[in-house]
């Protein structure tokens, strides 16, 4: 497959998921537009595309305000000559139980997982139609989309919110060429995951480590999922053997939920 001529937005590009979604796109031959709150470590994943012989753009902005998701998207378009695929992979995790959460928690939490998706649909969208290009819309969901998880309730909540926009979003967008689906990884051994961890011990009493072992060991394939895993789904889903594929969020996550 090939990606070759073909520009991306990735967003939460700085490290973890987004940085492996990055590199996969640019060695298939895309040209990226790298977004994150982190520049400075947004510069090395630059660093590391260029090394691939790609284009790589950097561009802070926090996909929680809508201006800044049109902005960053608008910046790819002028500088880049385009945009084809569009990756709304930023997010953030909460690790509380549910009779705690308190109005700014549910602010929080959903004004980046869930609206920040929905500026990131709304302005790649506007982007292929001006261009007048079909174009690919992939959002970040979970197992956590599937099904809800004690301690991660109101982050469950965001994913299922999720699943629901790229279910309509497919729907609304197919008559102009646009497709829309999610991926739902698992347990993979990023910096949210060191956190949820930590969290969970604060929450639950266990020992550190120990939510994260329990939660590894339940996978079928015997390990926990890395970055690449997820990146090489998100490959497929960017690229045109994936056509025929709209409104799905599916799950890569090792054989941990069933569905
Ligand atoms: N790590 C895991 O096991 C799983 C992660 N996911 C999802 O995958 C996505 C990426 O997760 P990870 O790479 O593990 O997380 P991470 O915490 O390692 O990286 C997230 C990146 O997003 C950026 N970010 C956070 N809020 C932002 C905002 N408002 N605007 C712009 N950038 C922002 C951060 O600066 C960071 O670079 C998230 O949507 C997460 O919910 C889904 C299932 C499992
Ligand atoms: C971070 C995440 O989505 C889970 C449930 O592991």
């Amino acid at each position: 497959m090939s990606l070759v001529g073909k520009v991306a937005v990735v967003t939460g590009a700085a490290q973890g998921i987004g940085r492996g979604i990055a590199l996969r796109l640019a060695r298939e031959g895309a040209d990226l537009a790298l977004v994150d709150l982190n520049h400075e470590r947004l510069g090395n994943v630059r660093t590391e595309v260029e090394a691939l012989g790609r284009k790589a753009l950097t561009l802070s902005a926090d996909i929680s305000v809508r201006e800044q998701v049109f902005s960053v998207v608008d910046q790819a378009v002028d500088q880049l000559g385009g945009v084809d695929i569009m990756v709304n992979n930023a997010g953030i995790a909460q690790v509380k139980a549910l009779l705690d959460v308190t109005p700014d928690d549910m602010d929080r939490i959903f004004q980046i997982n869930v609206a920040g998706t929905l500026w990131g649909i709304q302005a790649a969208a506007q982007a292929f139609r001006k261009q007048s290009r079909n174009g690919k819309i992939i959002n970040a969901c979970s197992i956590a989309g599937h099904e809800g998880y004690a301690f991660l309730g109101v982050y469950s909540a965001t994913k299922f919110a999720v699943r629901g926009l790229t279910q309509a979003a497919a729907k609304e967008l197919a008559p102009f060429g646009i497709t829309v689906n999610a991926y739902c990884p698992g347990v993979v051994g990023t910096d949210m995951w060191v956190e949820i961890d930590k969290r969970m011990a604060e929450a639950t009493g266990a020992e550190v480590g120990a939510t994260y072992r329990k939660y590894v060991s339940g996978i079928t394939l015997g390990r926990a999922e890395t970055p690449d895993d997820v990146a090489a789904f998100v490959a497929w889903l960017a690229g045109p053997d994936s056509d025929y594929m709209t409104g799905q969020s599916v799950l890569i996550d090792g054989g941990l939920v069933f569905r």
